[in-house]
């Protein structure tokens, strides 16, 4: 067994209390071993003026979205779709998703991150990009049928299933995946009831975008007479391995039906804001008991991937949409981007506590902006961002240690991110 001592810092407890202690990791398990006063391990990392934490868990993106980073902005979601992402999407090749998941993978390790869900196509070269980063992801094919005839659907629902079942296990049982069909209104409720029970037969959670925008809400709700969640439930969806992305427009009802199928919701404050799609409910999810994770969902519309920009987003704007400012708490969004959504996700991560994966971030806390240390909770939800991480730790092992990235040549990554990004502007036009 070799053991990692992560050592010299304060550590952030499950129950978000903050203590002075150690954490020990046996990095041939990738578990934690002992947090608090712990033995001496065979390598150290070093936490002096530091917070040690869980891995932030990113539990909604598209990774290679990273390519489009500030390639189409200031748009509603349908628009910003059809006009701009799905076309450019449509000239990407496998070699253009590994490139751009390897861009957000780097992006996350130096932010703090260390496990994420991924919805994209070419999804072997999004894994090649995670297995190679060393994060842990759930990750699955987005299935779209509109504008597709009957085999042509049929197919693309038969690659999310094949994806789902063969991927599973990958990067050393990393990498888990999920059924993914794109959203309620870009797949045809009969594929859905005919695929729905094959994902349930494969034993893998089913993720979805849902209620989204009110745009998307309106004519579902025009056309079949029920509410979003009401007819995902008529076709099969919505289970406790299962979770929904946004679950922007909810009502009292479809809030209830979260809570009774324990279905999970990925919070994805920044995109809901900067496609204007609305304000999530997410005091009301909470005190539903709902699970609740965050997501920044693509960079191109976030437009980053730090996750401490996530929960600060959702304990802001949680406040606004309760109009109260008690609302989503410090120590709320701080769970949210860690036990909240590696349970929305079934990572037994986001806590650190002994028997739990050793996903870790080491927070450096000597600087300006993290002084006085009043409330390091509120720091992270206020205060900290990504830029402050200084060591992240996945299944035991250092993705990055003193802000130098082990797994992945920056350099490189960012380089060929670059070409490929300028390329496939150049092919889509
Ligand atoms: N098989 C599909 C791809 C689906 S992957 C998932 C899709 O979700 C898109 N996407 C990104 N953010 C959002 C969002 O907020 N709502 C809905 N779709 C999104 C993303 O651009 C990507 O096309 C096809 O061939 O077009
Ligand atoms: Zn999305």
């Amino acid at each position: 067994m070799t053991t990692l001592e992560i050592t010299g810092g304060q550590v952030l407890e499950p129950d978000m209390t903050v203590e002075h202690g150690d954490v020990l990791v046996d990095q041939d398990t990738g578990e934690i071993l002992a947090v608090g006063d712990v033995p001496a391990g065979d390598e150290t990392l070093d936490a002096t003026d530091g917070l040690v934490m869980p891995g932030l868990v990113n539990a909604h993106t598209h990774l290679a979205m990273a390519l489009l980073r500030g390639y189409a902005d200031d748009k509603p979601l349908d628009s910003w779709l059809r006009e701009d992402v799905w076309p450019i999407e449509g000239v990407l090749e496998p070699d253009d998703v590994r490139a751009g998941a390897a861009l957000g993978a780097l992006e996350s390790i130096e932010a703090g991150t260390t496990a994420l869900c991924d919805m994209y196509f070419d999804v072997p070269a999004v894994v090649d990009a995670v297995e190679q980063a060393g994060l842990r992801a759930r990750v699955g094919h987005g299935v779209v049928t509109v504008g597709k005839d009957r085999d042509e659907a049929s197919a693309d629902f038969e690659e999310g299933l094949t994806v789902a079942r063969e991927q599973a296990g990958a990067a050393d049982g990393r990498v888990s995946t999920a059924f993914m069909p794109h959203s309620l209104t870009t797949v045809d409720g009969a594929e859905l009831d005919e695929f729905v029970p094959k994902a349930r037969n494969a034993d893998v959670p089913i993720h979805i975008h849902a209620n989204e925008t009110r745009d998307e809400v309106t004519p579902l709700v025009d056309e079949h007479g029920e509410r979003p969640l009401e007819y995902a439930a008529g076709h099969g969806l919505l289970s406790p391995t299962d979770f929904i992305a946004h679950g922007t427009h909810l009502d009292a009802a479809e809030i209830e039906l979260l809570a009774e199928t324990g279905t999970g919701v990925v919070h994805c404050p920044a995109s809901n804001m900067k496609l204007a799609s609305g304000i999530a409910p997410v005091q009301e999810l909470l005190d539903a008991d709902v699970t609740v994770g965050l997501g920044t969902d693509g960079a191109a519309s976030n437009n980053d991937l730090d996750v401490f920009g996530e929960l600060r987003d959702a304990a802001m704007v949680g406040k606004l949409a309760a109009d109260d400012a008690s609302a989503v708490d410090a120590a709320a969004a701080v769970e949210m981007a860690t036990a909240g959504s590696a349970d929305v996700l079934g990572f037994d991560s986001g806590r650190l506590a002994e028997g739990k994966k050793a996903d870790i971030a080491v927070l450096d806390l000597d600087s300006a902006h993290l002084t006085p240390q009043h409330d390091l909770v509120s720091h992270l939800a206020y205060a900290a961002s990504g830029a402050d991480v200084r060591h992240t730790v996945c299944d035991g092992d250092v993705l990055m240690r003193d802000r130098e990235v082990l797994t992945l040549d920056a350099e490189q990554v960012r380089e060929e991110a670059e070409s490929r990004a300028t390329a496939a502007v150049e092919r889509a036009r």
